[in-house]
């Protein structure tokens, strides 16, 4: 997951490859909570694991219910089987709707019946979401609730701690047209009341979200729980309802998730060699509602086929074609149609969406202004989003995109890099797509290509010690960048020879083929570099490259051309979505001549002697400072002299003396000098 403040995505090309969606959000929570309220224990494979389901694992966990997470991936839930072992709890939801609105239900019958109170409450959003009809309805059963904060939503507090009578002779009244999910949370929940006679659940006014019921229903008749349904109006749970464990149930891949896939290879070329985007996880045997986004993808031109569990998507029509659209039945994934309207050959309206104004945020306002800032005409309305695209490449715009802590916003928008401007799009907190796809933007760059030009490189050269790795570190995950320390490389080069008996002292370097041979070693190394992890024919190297001798060593290799040229398609191939900090002594001169940013850093010598005389004491190495005072100034004097790639600025290199700076201030200075050079407004 991205965990950086921005994520600027580069200008995307084409697309191609195959995308393993995680598991559905919806399906996970009510598996969750069915099973908990199961007898019998259940192992759920392939269950979601982002902050959704993550503040439901601990919402169960707190009431007592034991999960284990196996050692094959499945989950296995213990059911309580409608008992309530803890009485008193406070539970805090994030942001998840299909936690809230459940555990709300679910936790004031069982308070009713066993004598318990509970406090629920989310984040600053979620207390800004409704849950008024659904309390209405909890209160016709007789059950304790009260608002906290504010009438009419979260925070509540359940129960009295003393047990009352539930009245649920008479049908109980829910409003239907705000969310489906007070619908879908008294079904779940009211079971546990029918133990002796039907109840009547009667929808008050329009259903919204209503493929959602559907799933809602599919999942509690795998708990052993037939609801009877009379059109969208009323809904009976049969007298003597129990739920039992499956045993073990599957959770689908997400539709909703897999809606950006969708709208990915319905907008990009393919990319060469490929055949467009397959989605595994999901397919038209989906019991989930917004598996139809496949229709409406279908009717902006997609070319679209698939089978039980898998879609297979290609660019059909282009431009995509307009649409006008009712997009009730998939009020998530109708966001993502949103952005594909950018690319319609004309305006597209999406239709009774009121349900989006009160979801992570006011998507209608969201998506308006979003959309506004790429460059789109929008109209909005109480109920509706009409999006007439950028008139021509010229009038897109590179923008800063605002995700109001919404993770769809953040997904849909990430579609936007393949405008036809060619310009790059900035994400702003792309961690919020933790909600449901944490791993979103790493899947997404898997299956996106675009030339190397247009994936940003910042270069970071400077002599010894001058605290360019620390700071290209640094900088690298501040942008959630990739890292090329391209000084470990030379290292490797050093470690291998002395492997291989080959010794690379001046005299050995004179002798014939020798450089030859170490040029033929380099370019038959096996490197990987995962996390703070240097692997060199997997093994992991990482302590022994950062001693002297082998920087020693990997500044006499490094003065070899057949070692250069060996290493250059190596620290080429280090040029990965969605950008890349190389530091080393020819980044910005040889390596990288078209990088966006190069800065040339450098220290006194007295400084930089100081610092790795701090770093190797930390380290446990024994060091003597002016040992290295002197080693520095020989090594300085080698790398600038050599007559390959000599260590110099670039022309085009800005210059930090980092002599008197912070490592803090080293990093906002170029911070500032990277957003200079970035085609975003300033914020
Ligand atoms: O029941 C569910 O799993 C959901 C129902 C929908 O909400 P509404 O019924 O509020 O539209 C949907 O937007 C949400 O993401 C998940
Ligand atoms: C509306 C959404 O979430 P929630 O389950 O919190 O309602 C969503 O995921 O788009």
């Amino acid at each position: 997951m991205y965990s950086t403040d921005h994520l600027d995505i580069p200008p995307l090309a084409s697309a191609g490859g195959t995308v393993q969606l995680p598991g559905s959000k919806s399906i996970s929570n009510r598996v969750l909570l069915l099973a908990a309220l199961s007898t019998g224990h259940t192992d759920i494979t392939d269950l979601l694991d982002s902050d959704d389901t993550q503040v439901m694992l601990q919402a169960l966990a707190t009431l007592g219910c034991q999960v284990e997470h196996r050692s094959n991936g499945e989950v296995r839930v213990h059911g309580l089987g409608g008992t309530l072992p803890v009485k008193t709890a406070a539970l805090f939801l994030g942001n998840a709707g299909t936690a809230m609105r459940p555990l709300t239900a679910a936790l004031a019958v069982l308070a009713s019946q066993h004598g318990g109170q509970f406090d629920l409450s989310g984040v600053a959003r979620m207390h800004e979401r409704p849950i008024g009809d659904l309390v209405d309805a909890l209160r016709q059963l007789g059950c304790s609730v009260t608002y906290t904060l504010n009438d009419g939503y979260p925070p509540l507090r359940l129960g009295t701690g003393e047990p009352t009578e539930l009245t649920i002779d008479a049908p109980i009244q829910i409003r239907g047209d705000v969310s489906s999910q007070f619908l879908t949370a008294l079904l779940l929940t009211l079971p546990l009341a029918a133990r002796t006679r039907d109840i009547h659940i009667d929808v008050a006014g329009e259903l919204i979200s209503r493929p959602y019921i559907e799933i809602t229903l599919n999942l509690m008749q795998r708990f052993g729980v037939d609801v009877k349904r009379d059109e969208w109006k009323r809904f009976t749970i049969p007298a003597g309802s129990q739920y039992r464990s499956p045993g073990r149930i599957p959770v689908e891949g997400d539709a909703s998730s897999a809606s950006y896939f969708i709208a990915l290879g319905a907008i990009a070329p393919c990319s060469p060699g490929c055949d467009g985007i397959s989605i595994k996880g999901v397919g038209l045997a989906s019991i989930q509602g917004d598996i139809r986004f496949i229709e409406a993808a279908r009717l902006m031109g997609a070319d679209l086929s698939g089978d039980a569990s898998t879609l297979h998507i290609r660019r059909g029509a282009w431009p995509l074609k307009a649409i006008d659209l009712d997009c009730n039945h998939i009020p998530d994934a109708a966001m993502t149609l949103a952005v594909m309207a950018l690319y319609a050959d004309g305006p597209s309206t999406l239709r009774n969406i009121a349900s989006w104004r009160v979801k992570e945020t006011d998507r209608i306002v969201a998506m308006a202004t979003e959309c506004r800032k790429l460059g789109a005409l929008v109209e909005e309305g109480p109920d509706f989003i009409r999006i007439t695209p950028p008139a021509s490449a010229e009038a897109w715009s590179a923008a800063s995109i605002h995700t109001y802590d919404d993770h769809r916003v953040a997904m849909c928008f990430s579609l936007a890099a393949f405008n036809p401007a060619g310009l790059p799009v900035r994400i702003e907190d792309p961690k919020c797509v933790g909600k449901t796809f944490p791993d979103y933007f790493e899947t997404l760059f898997e299956v996106c290509q675009t030339p190397p030009a247009n994936i940003p490189v910042i270069c970071i050269d400077g002599p010894t010690a001058s605290g360019k790795g620390t700071l290209a570190a640094a900088l690298a995950h501040r942008l959630g960048y990739h890292l090329l320390d391209s000084g470990a490389l030379y290292r490797l080069v050093g470690l291998a020879a002395e492997r291989a008996g080959l010794a690379t002292d001046e005299t050995a370097l004179k002798a014939e083929n020798q450089a030859d041979r170490l040029g033929e070693l380099a370019s038959s190394m096996q490197v990987r570099f995962t996390g703070d992890h240097i692997l060199l024919n997997e093994e992991d190297v990482t302590e022994l490259l950062r001693s002297e001798s082998a920087g020693m060593a990997a500044s006499r290799v490094s003065a070899v051309p057949q070692v250069r040229s060996a290493l250059l398609g190596l620290q080429h191939d280090f040029r990965q979505l969605p950008g890349l900090v190389a530091d080393g002594r020819d980044m910005g001169t040889v390596v990288f001549p078209d990088a966006a940013l190069k800065v040339f850093l450098t220290a006194s010598a007295s400084q930089r002697a100081q610092r790795r005389h701090k770093q190797l004491i930390s380290k446990g190495f024994a060091a003597n400072i002016d040992d290295l005072l002197a080693d520095l100034i020989r090594r300085d004097e080698r790398d600038s002299s050599r007559s390959h790639a000599p260590l110099r600025p670039a022309e085009d290199a800005l210059q930090l003396d980092n002599s008197g700076l912070s490592i803090e201030q080293s990093i906002d200075q170029m911070l500032i000098w990277w957003q200079d050079k970035t085609a975003f407004p300033k914020v």
